[in-house]
């Protein structure tokens, strides 16, 4: 605009002399470096919408997560280490499903059904029927202190097989909690062998509910915490006992991921649970208890060892004031949504 007005006249164009043409170029200069300069003022102070994505503000991560939730959560396909990170309706999930599913594959899943939790298993299995990796091979290993649950025995679909292996009762819940990942290490090593050609371990207090195909498929797979998905680092529920084997610095981990549903190929699931074992085992010698049990030990494990894909909360979802809206629901913990409900009646009262 001023350099316009240095070049017109009412009258029309004016020719410029030499002296004319450097004064005008000086002030173009001049113009161009106030309006850089301004915009750099202007932004050094305002928020960057990235940073207000990621809850920061003056480089100082924000305690409130209320912004962070309503983040769209299917912005995100990769993780920070370029793995998958699964929504199961992605065109990215959709080329994985037609890619996998042409390779023969076989697939365990292994729950613990141990005392009153022999109430979810035929639930659990007809939905898994319905929505887990349906036409492909898939055996249950279901470890239970009670085989005659599971009488009369379930109409399996073709390829689908069940396999009830004796578990013995165990006494309480607090030591069951340090005895399952033992039990899934001794029957992953043992029993399963190379019967499969991938495990997937999840609790039986849960219900399939939406598709879950081959997009789950990975040499590593673990589930995001749907309480915890979006959330700032510093508010993830890591062990943070100095003394516990399980124990997380403040400067370490991606995610927080749930303890009900993760997988991989048997030689990844002998590994994990072997060392998870160990680190329980250790633990428990020792006379600690992390805060959030298995989940600890596995969140410590796969800090180490990063998943090769990463299921989003679709796959692990429940009910709760916390949790993350996902665009589908696939794998819903019918015991958790219970504890979330009983938590609110808790602090209400
Ligand atoms: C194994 C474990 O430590 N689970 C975690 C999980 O508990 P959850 O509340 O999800 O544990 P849960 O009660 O569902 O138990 C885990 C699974 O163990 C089996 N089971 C459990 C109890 C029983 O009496 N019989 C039986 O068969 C069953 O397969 C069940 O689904 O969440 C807690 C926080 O919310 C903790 O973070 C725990 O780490
Ligand atoms: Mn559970």
């Amino acid at each position: 605009m001023a350099l316009f007005l240095f070049c017109k006249s009412p009258a029309g164009p004016v020719r410029m002399n030499r002296i004319q043409l450097i004064l005008c170029c000086f002030l173009l200069s001049l113009i161009i470096y106030f309006f850089n300069g301004s915009k750099a003022a202007v932004s050094s102070k305002s928020v960057h919408p990235l940073a207000e994505v990621l809850g920061m503000k003056d480089g100082r991560i924000l305690k409130d997560t209320s912004v962070i939730k309503t983040v769209d959560p299917r912005h995100s396909e990769r993780t920070s280490w370029g793995a998958p990170l699964v929504w199961g309706d992605s065109h990215n999930s959709v080329w994985r499903r037609a890619k996998l599913s042409e390779q023969g594959i076989s697939v365990g899943l292994l729950v613990l059904v141990v005392g009153t939790y022999a109430r979810f298993i035929r639930h659990f299995l007809t939905s898994a029927e319905t929505h887990f990796l349906p036409g492909q091979m898939v055996t249950y290993y279901i470890l239970t202190d009670n085989p005659r649950t599971l009488d009369p025995p379930l109409d399996l679909g073709p390829g689908r097989h069940m396999k009830v292996l004796p578990a013995a009762e165990l006494p309480g819940w607090d030591r069951l909690a340090y005895r399952r990942m033992v039990l899934f290490t001794e029957t992953i090593f043992e029993l399963i062998g190379k019967e499969v050609d991938y495990i997937f371990c999840t609790d039986v207090d849960q219900e399939f509910v939406g598709p879950v195909g081959e997009e789950i498929l990975g040499d590593l797979v673990a589930t995001l915490h749907p309480e915890f998905f979006n959330v700032q680092r510093n508010q993830f529920p890591y062990e943070d006992q100095e003394d516990s084997s399980a124990c997380v610095e403040e400067d370490e981990g991606d995610y927080y991921y749930t303890s009900e549903f993760y997988g991989g190929v048997v030689s990844q699931m002998r590994r994990l649970a072997r060392d998870c074992s160990m680190l329980i085992l250790q633990d428990e010698a020792n006379k600690v208890t992390a805060r959030a049990l298995e989940e600890s030990y596995l969140n410590r494990y796969l800090i180490d060892h990063r998943p090769t894909c990463v299921l989003s909360p679709e796959y692990s979802w429940w009910d709760s004031p916390l949790t993350v809206r996902v665009p589908k629901k696939r794998l819903v913990s019918l015991g958790r949504q219970c504890e979330a409900y009983d938590n609110r009646i808790v602090k209400k009262f």
